[in-house]
Formats: structure tokens, C-alpha cells, sequence
């Protein structure tokens, strides 16, 4: 699992360590330049000459980047470092300069701003330590000048020229939220100190970070994270995996109130999905049609009513301001969801609430409730609470905004997107495990299947533990985001073929783990 703190909580942890004379500067620039070196190695034969140009902030993000220029440079690197602001750091800039490193003043001459863009763009290594965790709003000033003049000179391509290394995180972006509000100079690396920072988790700028590397400092945080990531092993640690004295009803009873028959597609995906991540049973409760293409599709779903240990409400059933009094027929659609759902609440069984089931939430809702919305449906929530939110700004601050979510409604919620956040009472995820090829019809109904498998598998606990929900469906969208690309290794995915590829996913995670 990666842990990721908040500014605030790294100052707090590194005080002490500073007052006691820890060399920590030290520590994590040596570290940055090892990092560099490494990177340096894998792409050519020799490290004598190669260039290196350091972008130098007035903080101590620029004295780490001048101290590992100081570094590169005593092993025969060329560096010259770029000062956007008057003040440097000391320490650092005595090091560079005691090493043979050549130093640009920036900030007193700004019509050189091209040129010295058009130098860094053709550079071996680009190091970004203009701002870290003391910047306040976005970039300004020459180094505003400087990012935009050199993403102009790489074409605005990642990969291209330069490696760009970040220095414990991309400058300028919001190091608590992952915001993202004026230009930002993408990353190939983040070499970040102490501990990851939520925004390097969270879009829009985890798109900015590149691979992360965390360094360890010596730095002892205390208390929860803000943000975690699950990885493979967490998840497949904690797979139910299914021991020798389980049956069906142990391993858990998924109870679908989904489709119509405008949408019977997403009634399939969702069912599909719950059989193929290992429900004990699957219950179909929808119209009859719909009922029969899932059992066409999945023979293993039952369509008679009686016990469910977790509910699935919503996939395929429009919106209630989208109902024209069809989807009420034959016992299912948005009728029989909208009363499941009232008396779900009042009950003990985790659901996962998606699409139209959204409409028909009626808050306060218990944790164990885990609602789906992708951005757009957010936005949808979050006005009939009241708040002028538009869809943009969801993807401009997921966490803000699925928080908000969560803290309106009492629900769990899972924000689903190319990073997927997941809020709950105990915590905040992140998870970035799915390849955009994801982003297609019916994606949603199969992680909705998946996660109420995974729901159900443990019922009883995730009502007895109110952060746990938030949990599983982190693990879910790992599952969801590793089955598409194990369904079509770096190429298209039907929605389908990540249900299909669910058993074999889940097998790999568990073995590894
Ligand atoms: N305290 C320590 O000894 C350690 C600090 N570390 C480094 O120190 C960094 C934090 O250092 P600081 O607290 O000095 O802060 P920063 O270096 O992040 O930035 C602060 C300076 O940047 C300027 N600035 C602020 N906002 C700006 C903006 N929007 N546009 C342009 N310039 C802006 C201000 O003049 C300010 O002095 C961390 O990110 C990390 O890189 C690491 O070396 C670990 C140890
Ligand atoms: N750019 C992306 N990269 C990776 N995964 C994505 C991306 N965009 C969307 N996804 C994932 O694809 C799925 C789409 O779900 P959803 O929007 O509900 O579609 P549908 O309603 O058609 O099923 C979600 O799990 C989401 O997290
Ligand atoms: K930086």
C-alpha cells in the first residue's frame, strides 16, 4: 500500500528531525541524484558529459536540486542550474558551484527565458525544483515563464528530449488535492521525500507525475494517512478465498436490481461480472425480459427471490427524471429499485448503488452503502444536495468533491474515472490501475457487479466496520482496472471480455500474494 501525507503532516514530522541536526536536505538529495544516475544508466553507455539542467526555486526544493546537481556534477556530469527567483539556497548553490556546476541567473535577465528553455529542452535530464510543498497557489513569475516556454520546446510531449525529473513533486501542483491551476512541467519521475503526497495519487495531476519513487528520510508520521493506494498484494491478501467448509451462502448471495428494456446490456455485464469474481449466487430481481437475456448469457443466476447478502441497484436503469412509467413493468426497473433501496437503508446488507439508483438515494445512508457515479453523475448528486458544482469541477478535485459526496449522504462513495477515488469515514483511496482503454460502454456495470461480489463475500464485517467498504471497493477497482488489461494486453476492451477475464485476474492476485 502506498501511504500518501499532506504537507502539513511531512513539516510536522520533519521538525523535529531538523532541530536535531538530521541531515535530512542531505538525505534526499543524494537519494534524487542516485535516482537520476540510475535512469541515467539504463538509457546510455557513458555518464561523462551528459547534461543536466537544474530549474531552481528561492525554497529548500531548489536546495535539494542544487545539492544533487552538486552531486552529478563531482561525477562528471555537465550542470548548470537555472535560478527563476533572487534568492537560492545556500548551502546548495555553494555545493553546486564547489563542484564545477555552472550557474544562470534567470530572474534578472527573463528575455533569455526561450533560450535557456530551448537549452533544458535538449539536455540529457531536466530536474524541477522550483516549488515543492511550500508553494502557495500556482506558479508565477519566471518560473510560470520558464514551464510554458519549455513545454513549448519539447512540443508538449512527455518522453520526448529532456528527461524530466520532479523534485519531490511536479512544481506547482497542489500537494494536498492534485489540482492543478496554471501550467504544470509534466514529469517522467517524481522523486518524492519522506512520503507520497496525495496530489501525486490524485488527477488531474497524478497525470503529471510520472513514476513515483518515494525516498525514505528517516521521517516517522504519525496518525492515518490522508490518502492510500492499494496495491496487488494488499488486494490479493485479502481475497476471500474460499475455504473447505464454505458453501454458497458463506460465500455470499448478490441480490442485481438491474436493467430495463431500453438497457438489458448492463443487466448481463453486472451479472456476468458477480458470477465470474466468485459470488456464492447471483439473484436476478428485474423485468422478466431482462431476466431471460441474463440467464441466456449466465445460467448460473438465479431469478427467484431470497436472501442476499449484498444488493447491486441500479446499472441499466435510467435516471427517475429519465422514467416515462415503463421501466415500473413486470416487477422491475426503477420501481422495484427505488423500493428496495428505502428499505435497504433501514436494513444490514452492503449495496452498491450505480446510475439510475443514484436518483433514488434518499440520504441518510449507511456506510456500507457504496455509491458509483462517475463525474457526470456526481455532478447530478451533488446539485440535488444543493451545491453549485458542474461537472469540470469534479475532475478538477475529485477527493473535494466524492468527499462532499460522502459527507452529504453518509454513503461510501467510489468517484470512477482514469484514477478512481474512493471516500469513506475512515479514509480516502486512489487507485490508478485501469489502461484508458477502460473508458467504454458498459465498464461501469461490470465493476458494479464485481465490487457487489466483493461485498458480499464479506457482508457481515463491512457493516460491523465502517471504513471497510471503503476498502473493498478500492480493491474492486483494482480488480476491474487489472482484468481489462489482462483481457487485451495494451489494446481495446469490451466490457464483456473484463468480466471474462475477472477469474483469471483474481487467481493471479492471489498467488502473488
Ligand atoms: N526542510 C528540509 O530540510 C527538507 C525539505 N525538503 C524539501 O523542501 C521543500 C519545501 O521547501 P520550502 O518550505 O522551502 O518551500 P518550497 O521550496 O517548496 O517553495 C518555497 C519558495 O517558493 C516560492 N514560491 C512559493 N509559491 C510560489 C509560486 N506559486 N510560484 C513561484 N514561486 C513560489 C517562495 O518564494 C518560497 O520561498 C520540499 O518540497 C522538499 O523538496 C527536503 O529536502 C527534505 C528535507
Ligand atoms: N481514462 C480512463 N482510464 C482508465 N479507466 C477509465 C478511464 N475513464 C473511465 N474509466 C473507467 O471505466 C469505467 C466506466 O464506467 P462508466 O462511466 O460507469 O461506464 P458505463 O456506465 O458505460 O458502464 C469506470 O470503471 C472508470 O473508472
Ligand atoms: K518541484
Amino acid at each position: 500500500m502506498i501511504e500518501a501525507w499532506n504537507a502539513a503532516d511531512v513539516r510536522a514530522a520533519e521538525a523535529p528531525l531538523l532541530e536535531a541536526g538530521e541531515p535530512l536536505m542531505e538525505r534526499a538529495s543524494f537519494a534524487l541524484a542516485m535516482q537520476v544516475l540510475a535512469d541515467l544508466r539504463a538509457r546510455r553507455r557513458h555518464l561523462r558529459g551528459a547534461r543536466v539542467v537544474l530549474l531552481v526555486g528561492a525554497g529548500n526544493n531548489g536546495g535539494d536540486a542544487l545539492h544533487a546537481g552538486g552531486v552529478l556534477a563531482r561525477r562528471g556530469l555537465a550542470v548548470t542550474a537555472v535560478l527563476v527567483s533572487e534568492r537560492a539556497h545556500t548551502g546548495g548553490l555553494a555545493a553546486l558551484r564547489s563542484a564545477g556546476g555552472r550557474v544562470v541567473e534567470l530572474f534578472a535577465d527573463p528575455a533569455r527565458t526561450a533560450a535557456v528553455a530551448a537549452d533544458a529542452a535538449s539536455a540529457d535530464v531536466v530536474l524541477d525544483g522550483m516549488v515543492g510543498i511550500g508553494a502557495r497557489g500556482a506558479l508565477r513569475g519566471p518560473a510560470a515563464d520558464l514551464v510554458t516556454a519549455l513545454t513549448d520546446a519539447r512540443g508538449g510531449r512527455r518522453g520526448s528530449g529532456a528527461r524530466v525529473v520532479a523534485v519531490d513533486l511536479p512544481s506547482g501542483i497542489g500537494a494536498d488535492d492534485g489540482t492543478v491551476d496554471g501550467p504544470v512541467l509534466p514529469a517522467d519521475r517524481t522523486v518524492t521525500f519522506g512520503a507520497a503526497k496525495p496530489g501525486l495519487l490524485l488527477p488531474p495531476a497524478a497525470h503529471l507525475v510520472g513514476e513515483l519513487t518515494v525516498v525514505d528520510i528517516g521521517l516517522s508520521l504519525e496518525g492515518a494517512p490522508a490518502l492510500r493506494r492499494l496495491e496487488a498484494v494488499d488486494v490479493g491478501r485479502a481475497w476471500p478465498v474460499p475455504g473447505p467448509t464454505d458453501q454458497k451462502y458463506s460465500r455470499g448471495v448478490v441480490g442485481l436490481v438491474a436493467g430495463t428494456s431500453t438497457y438489458p446490456g448492463a443487466a448481463v455485464l453486472s451479472a456476468s461480472a458477480a458470477v465470474r469474481a466468485g459470488a456464492g449466487m447471483v439473484r436476478y430481481r428485474g423485468p422478466g425480459a431482462v431476466g431471460h437475456a441474463v440467464l441466456a448469457a449466465r445460467p448460473e443466476v438465479v431469478a427467484a427471490p431470497g436472501r442476499v447478502q449484498s444488493w447491486v441497484v441500479g446499472p441499466g436503469v435510467p435516471p427517475s427524471d429519465e422514467d416515462d412509467g415503463q421501466h415500473g413493468r413486470g416487477g422491475g426497473g426503477l420501481a422495484a429499485a427505488r423500493g428496495d433501496l428505502g428499505g435497504m437503508s433501514q436494513g444490514a446488507t452492503p449495496a452498491v448503488v450505480d446510475a439510475g439508483g443514484l436518483s433514488l438515494l434518499e440520504p441518510p445512508c449507511p456506510p456500507w452503502f457504496v455509491l458509483t457515479p462517475h463525474a457526470g453523475e456526481l455532478e447530478t448528486l451533488l446539485r440535488r444536495h444543493g451545491e453549485d458544482v458542474h461537472r469540470r469541477d469534479v475532475e478538477a478535485a475529485p477527493l473535494r468533491w466524492a468527499r462532499r459526496a460522502h459527507e452529504l449522504t453518509g454513503a461510501t462513495v467510489l468517484l470512477k474515472g482514469g484514477v478512481t477515488v474512493v471516500v469513506g469515514p475512515s479514509g480516502a483511496y486512489a487507485q490508478a490501475d485501469a489502461p484508458a482503454w477502460l473508458s467504454t460502454a458498459g465498464a461501469g456495470d461490470v465493476l458494479a457487479g464485481l465490487l457487489g461480489a466483493m461485498l458480499a463475500a464479506r457482508s457481515a464485517e463491512v457493516v460491523e466496520r465502517p471504513g471497510l467498504a471503503a476498502e473493498i471497493a478500492a480493491a474492486a477497482a483494482l480488480v476491474h482496472g487489472r482484468a481489462a488489461e489482462r483481457a487485451n494486453p495494451g489494446g481495446p476492451v469490451a466490457a464483456l471480455d473484463v468480466a471474462d477475464a475477472l477469474p483469471a485476474t483474481v487467481a493471479s492476485l492471489v498467488a502473488q500474494a
